[in-house]
C-alpha cells in the first residue's frame, strides 16, 4: 500500500476534531479536568528503571487497527488487553487513541491505565495544545510529538506544554533532518520509527542507521516491524534497550504468554 500525504489527510481531520472539541469543552474548563487527573506516573523514569535492573524495557501497544494492516484484532478489551501486557512483563504502554485511521479512542487509553500500574503514552497525531492537556485530563503519562508532522514551534510549544504538566514527550523521527530537529528540543526520548510514512513498510535498518548518531544522554526507542527478541537483539547491538511494539503482539490470543516470549531467549 502507498499513501503519498497521510499526515496531511490526517492533519485536516485532526483539526475539524480539535475545533469540535474545543466546542464542546472550552480549555479553561479542559484544563480545570488536567489539574485533577490523576499524577503522571513517570514513563521515562519506568524505562531508566528497568534499565538499571538489566532488562530491555518494551512499551507494549494497544492497537485496534491501521492505515497499513486495517483490522488487526477482534477481540479487543483495552483492560484485559493491558493487564495482559503488565502481568507479561511491559514497562509502559501505548494506547493508539486515533479513532479515523487506528479505531483508537481516549476511552481505550483511560480504561488501560486504570486496570494496570503502568505508565502510558498517548499514541496519537498531535497538533494542538488543547489536545496536550486532553491527554493529560485523561491520565496520559506521555505524549508522542512526530517531527514529519509538525514545524520546530510548533514541536517546541507542544513539548513545552507537555513538559509544564508533568509529562514525558516522545519525539519521533523518521531521518537524519528529523533527527538534527528533534535534538534541539528538551525531551530526552527519541523513537526512531522504522515505518516508512510514504510506503509504510518498516525497516530495521532505519533504527540501525539513526540510533549511533544520537547522543548517549538521550534514551532511543525504536518503533514499528519488531517481531522478535532477535529483533531486540539485532536492534541493541545498535544501542537500543527499549521497543515500541504492538502489530505482532497484539496478533496473538495469549498476550501475557506472547509479552514474556518476546523479551525472553527461549
Ligand atoms: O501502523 C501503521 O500502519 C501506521 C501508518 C501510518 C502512520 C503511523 C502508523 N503506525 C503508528 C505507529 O507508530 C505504530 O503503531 C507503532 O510504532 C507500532 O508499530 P508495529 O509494532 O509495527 O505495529
Amino acid at each position: 500500500m502507498t499513501d503519498p500525504d497521510i499526515l496531511t489527510k490526517i492533519e485536516t481531520y485532526k483539526r475539524e476534531e480539535i475545533a469540535a472539541a474545543r466546542r464542546a469543552l472550552p480549555r479553561a474548563e479542559l484544563d480545570a479536568h488536567a489539574r485533577r487527573a490523576p499524577s503522571p506516573r513517570g514513563f521515562l523514569s519506568t524505562i531508566r528503571k528497568k534499565h538499571a535492573s538489566g532488562g530491555y524495557a518494551l512499551i507494549a501497544e494497544v492497537k485496534r487497527a491501521s492505515p497499513s494492516r486495517g483490522l488487526i484484532r477482534t477481540d479487543f478489551h483495552p483492560p484485559s488487553l493491558a493487564r495482559s501486557y503488565e502481568a507479561g512483563g511491559a514497562a509502559c504502554l501505548s494506547v493508539l487513541t486515533d479513532k479515523p485511521s487506528f479505531m483508537g479512542d481516549l476511552d481505550f487509553m483511560e480504561a488501560a491505565r486504570a486496570a494496570t500500574n503502568l505508565p502510558v503514552l498517548r499514541k496519537d497525531f498531535i497538533f494542538d495544545t488543547y489536545q496536550v492537556i486532553e491527554a493529560r485530563a485523561r491520565g496520559a503519562d506521555c505524549i508522542l510529538l512526530i517531527m514529519a508532522a509538525l514545524d520546530d514551534g510548533a514541536a517546541n510549544d507542544l513539548e513545552a506544554a507537555a513538559l509544564a504538566y508533568g509529562m514525558d514527550v516522545l519525539i519521533e523521527i523518521h531521518d537524519h533532518s528529523e533527527l538534527d530537529r528533534a535534538l534541539k528540543l528538551r525531551s530526552q526520548m527519541i523513537g526512531i520509527n522504522n515505518r516508512n510514512l510514504r510506503t509504510f513498510v518498516t525497516n530495521l535498518k532505519t533504527s540501525e542507521t539513526l540510533a549511533p548518531l544520537i547522543p548517549k544522554d538521550r534514551l532511543i526507542v525504536s518503533e514499528s516491524g519488531i517481531c522478535a527478541f532477535t529483533d531486540l537483539e539485532r536492534l541493541s547491538r545498535a544501542g537500543i534497550a527499549t521497543f515500541l511494539v504492538g502489530e505482532s503482539l497484539m496478533r496473538q490470543s495469549d498476550l501475557t504468554t506472547a509479552t514474556r516470549a518476546l523479551l525472553s531467549k527461549n
